[in-house]
């Protein structure tokens, strides 16, 4: 896959969860090796939902990163520009409020959200810094981001076996059970060309975010990035 295939129009990316939407949990479980499910309970304890609050859960797919914060009792809004991943959505969670949007023009109206969140959806978003600035816009006062994304493990060793793991054993992994596996190797490419902790953190404060601050998961193949709006 050569650098320009990174570069997919929005309408490319769509099309692509699309196609990926009726295995997309099972994919994740695969390729992540069992961690996906770790990742997303560090990710609930950081969000720490409570009833009453409104969460944007943007990104959301088919909300299998949404129901943490509605099992902990709040309202949390799944949007998505993927028709597909929200159709399989709205079939396991009827009753979400699902919303079709897209994370460089959310919407939604400004300060709205007490908590806005993004679990491996930033990474495919074609402009990052617009889409903090769309999160911090639609967020309160005082509320809070929690992103969690693919990121670069801190230990060299483990970083070598890491990229090993994504350019050369992730994409027949994915040919095995995924039912567009070049998005998966997408997938590798967009993990490699993406900000490091430091770098997203940077970003972050860039787009008015304040507080910023992360955490690493599994050795930094995973950051969890947090940030308040003041
Ligand atoms: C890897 S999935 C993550 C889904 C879910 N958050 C999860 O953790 O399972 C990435 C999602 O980002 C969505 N996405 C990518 N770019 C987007 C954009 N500009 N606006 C809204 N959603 C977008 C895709 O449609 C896809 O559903």
């Amino acid at each position: 896959m050569t650098r320009a295939s990174l570069d997919k129009q929005p309408h490319e990316v769509a099309s692509m969860f699309d196609g990926v939407a009726a295995n997309y949990d099972l994919t994740n479980d695969v390729i992540s090796l069992g961690q996906a499910r770790l990742w997303r309970k560090a990710v609930a304890a950081a969000v720490d939902a409570r009833p009453a609050q409104k969460i944007l859960d943007l990104a959301a797919g088919t909300a299998t990163s949404s129901q943490p914060f509605a099992r902990a009792g709040a309202y949390v809004v799944p949007c998505d520009f993927s028709l597909g991943m929200l159709e399989v959505g709205k079939r396991r969670h009827p009753w979400m409020p699902f919303t079709a949007g897209d994370g460089m023009r959310l919407p939604f109206k400004d300060e709205v959200f007490d908590t806005v969140t993004i679990s491996f959806g930033l990474r495919n978003i074609q402009d990052t810094e617009t889409a903090l600035r769309e999160l911090y816009r639609v967020t309160k006062p005082g509320g809070r981001v929690v992103i969690c994304e693919f990121s670069q493990p801190t230990w060299a060793p483990f970083r070598t076996v890491y990229t090993e793991y994504l350019m050369r054993a992730l994409p027949p992994t994915a040919r095995a059970v995924a039912s567009n596996p070049d998005a998966y190797v997408y997938l590798a490419e967009s993990i490699r060309a993406w900000p490091d902790q430091p770098g997203l953190a940077a970003l972050l404060q860039k787009a008015g975010w304040s507080k910023v601050a992360w955490r690493n998961l599994t050795g930094g193949v995973v950051a969890l990035h947090r940030a308040t709006r003041a």
